[in-house]
C-alpha cells in the first residue's frame, strides 16, 4: 500500500474524509495542492478521467472519484466491514452520505445567501436518518463495531455542518456522541489540530 498522494484544490471539500481516514489509519500522504488559476489553464483537467479532482495515487494506481478513493482505502485498511452484508450496508450508508453532501454543496455553491436558512431548517429531516442508523447499531459506528470509510465520510460531513450550524446535532444524541468520540481518537485529534488541516477552508468559494 502507498505511497499515497492526493492532488486536489486547497480546500477540505471532497478530500476531508479521505484525509481524516488516512490520518486515523496511521498513514502518511503527499499533498499536491492545485491553484485555481493553474487549473483553469486546462492541461491537468484534460488529463483527469472525469475532468475533475481529487486525484489519488496509491503507488502506481491512479484513482478519481472521492467515494471510490474511500472504498479503496476501506479495502486497504480493513475498514469495509467484516463480511459482505456489512460491506453492503456500508456502501448504502456512503451513498446516503453522498446525497447529503451534494445537497450541502448545492446550497454552498449555488444558493448560499437565499438557501442557507431554509437548508438549516430542513436539515433535521436528513440528519434524523443517520441518527436512527447510529442509534440502532449501538456500537458507536454506522455499521459493525469499528470505523468504516462511511464513518469517516459521515464524520467529515457532520464537522462541516457543525460549522454551518453549531446546534445542528443538539437533538441527535447518537450523532453528537459519534462526533465527540471520532474527534477524540488520538490520530484524528492530532490531525484536526494540525496546521495542515486548519489552514484549508472547507469549500472552494469561501462560504461555510
Ligand atoms: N464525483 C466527483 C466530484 C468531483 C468534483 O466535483 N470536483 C470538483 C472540486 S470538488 C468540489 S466540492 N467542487 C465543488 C465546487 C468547487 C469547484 C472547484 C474547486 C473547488 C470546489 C472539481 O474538480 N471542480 C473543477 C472542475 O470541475 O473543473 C468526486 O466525488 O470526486
Amino acid at each position: 500500500m502507498g505511497p499515497y498522494t492526493i492532488t486536489y484544490f486547497g480546500v477540505r471539500g471532497r478530500c476531508g474524509a479521505i484525509r481524516i481516514m488516512m490520518a486515523d489509519q496511521g498513514q502518511e500522504w503527499k499533498e499536491i495542492l492545485i491553484d485555481f488559476a493553474d487549473w483553469m489553464k486546462g492541461d491537468l483537467k484534460a488529463s483527469c478521467v472525469f475532468g475533475q479532482l481529487p486525484k489519488f495515487e496509491d503507488g502506481g494506481l491512479v484513482l478519481y472519484q472521492s467515494n471510490a478513493i474511500l472504498r479503496h482505502l476501506g479495502r486497504n485498511h480493513d475498514a469495509y466491514g467484516k463480511d459482505g452484508k456489512e460491506a453492503a450496508h456500508i456502501d448504502m450508508m456512503c451513498d446516503g452520505i453522498e446525497d447529503l453532501r451534494l445537497k450541502y454543496g448545492k446550497m454552498i455553491y449555488q444558493e448560499y445567501d437565499t438557501g442557507k436558512d431554509p437548508y438549516i431548517k430542513d436539515l433535521p429531516n436528513h440528519l434524523d436518518k443517520f441518527e436512527a442508523v447510529m442509534a440502532k447499531n449501538k456500537t458507536g459506528f454506522l455499521v459493525g463495531d469499528k470505523p468504516s470509510f462511511a464513518d469517516y465520510n459521515l464524520f467529515d460531513v457532520l464537522l462541516n455542518h457543525l460549522v454551518l450550524c453549531s446546534s445542528c446535532l443538539d437533538t441527535f444524541p447518537s450523532l453528537k456522541s459519534f462526533v465527540e468520540k471520532m474527534s477524540a481518537r488520538p490520530k484524528i485529534k492530532a490531525f484536526l489540530d494540525s496546521d495542515a488541516y486548519k489552514k484549508l477552508p472547507i469549500n472552494g468559494n469561501g462560504k461555510q
